[in-house]
């Protein structure tokens, strides 16, 4: 992968030192990644690492404490809508429908350069994207949770953002529903090709998903262990690769960093009483 043709962000030597009542907590050290316009990253690492602290610091929300972020050639020092963020919980508007949630959304950034007809489309545009266009004018609490996460990623996407950055966009969700809003992500990348950072605790989706895996050690000091790259052609079929070697390598290569190289004991006893898929979600 050439690291300079189009390069998009470029996340430099990010250490994040949290004041705290009993002193100053590093929880990030030297994180250094540069992402290329298009690519697909997965975030993943145990629980209390730092993946969300990373994602923050590029979304904005907090200030690295040395270190810092460029998009685009731009540094990033707070929140702007070429940044937008899915979270693992919708955070829909409960009195506006899903169709006047994204249109929010779509004022904030289009108000200037699309008239009123444009935007309209649009809203309705990326609804369909999400198989949403049926229930775009209900309200949240009238929808299941799958359906408000989709609602989610449509308020997203049609912000236009040049990075799409997704907190665990489906751990609230049922296995079943969870393995439809992969398969519908994967047939939007098919359509935009968005940059996406994506973190997940699910080593199946990450490698189902992503073009590399970022893997994080355990903190404190945490900071980029190793990255996998993922070549694997698309579309992806989760049927036909579940039988695939290749897939099934690049699934054990995650599996063994995680439980080899950075065993956690509490991760290790709570696997033991998983069964054999839930194993693969990282404690
Ligand atoms: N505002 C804060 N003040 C103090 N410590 C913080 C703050 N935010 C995060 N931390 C600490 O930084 C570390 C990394 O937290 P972070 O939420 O980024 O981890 P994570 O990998 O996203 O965890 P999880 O997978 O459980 O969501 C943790 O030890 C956490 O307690």
């Amino acid at each position: 992968m050439s690291l300079t043709k189009n390069l998009l962000l470029d996340i430099s030597k990010i250490d994040m030192v949290f004041p705290t009542p009993k002193g100053d907590f590093t929880a990030l050290k030297e994180v250094d990644l540069k992402i290329n316009k298009g690519e697909f990253i997965s975030l993943i690492g145990h629980s209390g690492c730092g993946k969300s602290t990373v994602l923050n610091v590029v979304a904005g929300l907090y200030q690295a404490t040395s270190g810092g972020v460029i998009l685009n050639g731009k540094e990033v020092n707070q929140p702007g809508p070429e940044r937008a963020v899915v979270f693992q919980n919708h955070s829909l508007l409960p009195w506006l429908t899903a169709y006047q949630n994204v249109e929010l959304a779509v004022k904030q950034v289009f108000a200037k350069t699309k008239s009123p007809k444009e935007m309209q489309e649009w809203i309705e545009y990326n609804l369909k994207l999400v198989h949403m266009d049926h229930a775009m004018h209900k309200r949240p609490d009238e929808i299941s949770g799958g359906m408000k996460q989709r609602v989610g990623i449509a308020r997203a996407l049609a912000m236009q953002p040049e990075v799409l950055l997704m907190d665990e966009p489906f751990g609230a969700l049922d296995a079943l529903t969870r393995a439809h809003m992969q398969d519908s992500l994967m047939e939007i990348q098919d359509e935009l090709n968005n940059t996406v950072i994506m973190i997940t605790h699910d080593v199946d989706e990450a490698v189902l998903l992503s073009d590399r895996i970022v893997m994080m050690t355990n903190g404190p000091a945490a900071t980029i262990g190793e990255i996998l790259d993922i070549n694997l052609e698309r579309p992806r079929s989760r049927l036909e690769l579940a039988k695939d070697p290749i897939y099934n390598q690049y699934r054990s290569e995650v599996l063994t960093f995680l439980y080899e190289k950075q065993r956690k004991v509490e991760s290790i006893s709570k696997t033991k009483t998983e069964t054999s898929s839930s194993a693969t979600n990282v404690a």
